[in-house]
């Protein structure tokens, strides 16, 4: 046989394996509703992958198809690389076992033990009790609850109980692990410190996730690539940093709201379309245009004034992505096309946001 078809044959085979998920061309009716309306993406081992969408973009029927709960119309779902969208219940389960879930509710059995309820997924799969409490004890340490071992859930804050969640989520060794809205229910500093947990765990035991949310500060915080769906579609997939800083879809702006920065109110209300002394300008760079000293360049190749009225450089995934709110003095139309012209040659997207009287 020919060598080069062998190296790419097993090329691409090592790469289907390194992805824990890959979904191709996946749809789901429901009467006039398309759920899901032709879904390709794919989780890579190790990842975090974060897919975000309005109430009814998809997402529920997204992971039911994952776990074998739903079963498409068309398309495929592989787990591991194996095909799971048309087998029976009884090949689904050992598979099921490679999935950890953790829900917004916590789903956690009122009646067990803190380290019952961790333990629990082995008892289902039949492991001795010595080894069921060992691995309970190990997990409960891992997300730093050994003292509430024997506490009931009834005892436990939200983000304990998450925390006793994400346990017993890990219990099995999973592949994956799927987080549903998991933090939705959950305040600020509570979400704050389980998305650290999650991201530990993923840095630690290179456990893949995918988490399912409807908060963009989420995935910010979290996730390395961001899937937007709508209507059942993918409208926008990429780095994180990337999608934040240059988002393409209108849903990826709406979803981003406050999370991306905004002219402070006070200044935005005083915005007219069309007359004015200054000209109020959004400037966005990120990646490496950011790290050039872009406000001294433009002083030094375009003369005149400009000012600084609101912005900075934020850090995602340890890419600079900045936003800058410029306000340009005079009516010389000449001297503000020079000015975007030098930003835009700096890989800067400019946009004027209006005129103001006084920016200050
Ligand atoms: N079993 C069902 N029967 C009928 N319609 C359904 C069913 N499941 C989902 N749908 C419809 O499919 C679309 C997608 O629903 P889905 O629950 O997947 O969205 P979602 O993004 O998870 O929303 P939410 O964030 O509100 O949970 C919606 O229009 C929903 O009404």
């Amino acid at each position: 046989m020919d060598q080069h078809f062998i190296a790419t044959t097993e090329a691409a085979d090592q790469a289907a394996t390194q992805d824990v998920v890959r979904l191709v061309d996946l749809k789901r009716r429901f009467g006039q509703t398309a759920a899901l309306d032709g879904i390709s993406l794919t989780v890579r081992k190790g990842e975090v992958l974060g897919i975000i969408g309005r109430s009814g973009a998809g997402k529920s029927t997204l992971i039911r198809c994952l776990n074998g709960l739903e079963r498409p119309d068309t398309g495929e779902v592989f787990i591991e690389g194996r095909e799971i969208s048309r087998l029976g219940e009884r090949e689904l389960q050992p598979l099921r076992r490679r999935i950890g879930m953790i829900f917004q509710h916590f789903n956690l059995l009122s009646a067990k033990t803190v380290e019952d309820n961790v333990a629990l997924p082995l008892k289902i799969e039949g492991r001795p009790k010595a080894e069921r409490l060992k691995r309970a004890a190990e997990l409960l340490d891992l997300v730093c609850l050994s003292e509430k071992a024997k506490a009931y859930p009834a005892s436990l804050s939200g983000g304990q109980k998450q925390r006793v969640g994400i346990a017993r989520a890990l219990a099995a060794r999973p592949a994956l692990l799927l987080s549903d809205e998991a933090t939705s229910a959950l305040d600020p500093e509570t979400t704050r410190s389980i998305l650290a947990l999650l991201k530990d765990i993923n840095r630690q035991l290179g456990l893949t996730i995918l988490l399912i949310t409807h908060e963009m500060e989420v995935i910010r915080s979290i996730a390395d690539r961001v899937a937007v769906i709508d209507a059942g579609r993918i409208v926008e997939e990429g780095p994180v940093w990337s999608v934040f800083a240059d988002p393409q879809s209108d849903i990826t702006r709406r979803l981003l709201g406050t999370v991306r920065p905004q002219l402070p109110p006070e200044l935005a209300a005083r915005l007219l379309p069309g007359a004015g002394t200054e000209t109020v300008l959004r400037v966005d760079v990120a990646g490496e245009a950011a790290r050039e000293p872009l406000l001294s360049d433009l002083a030094a190749a375009v003369p005149g004034p400009f000012r600084l009225v609101h912005g900075g450089i934020d850090h995602i995934q340890r890419q600079p992505v900045g936003t800058l709110f410029l306000s340009v003095p005079g009516s010389d139309a000449s001297h503000l096309a020079e000015i975007i012209t030098f930003l835009k040659s700096r890989q800067a997207r400019v946009e004027v946001l209006g005129h103001v009287a006084d920016p200050v």
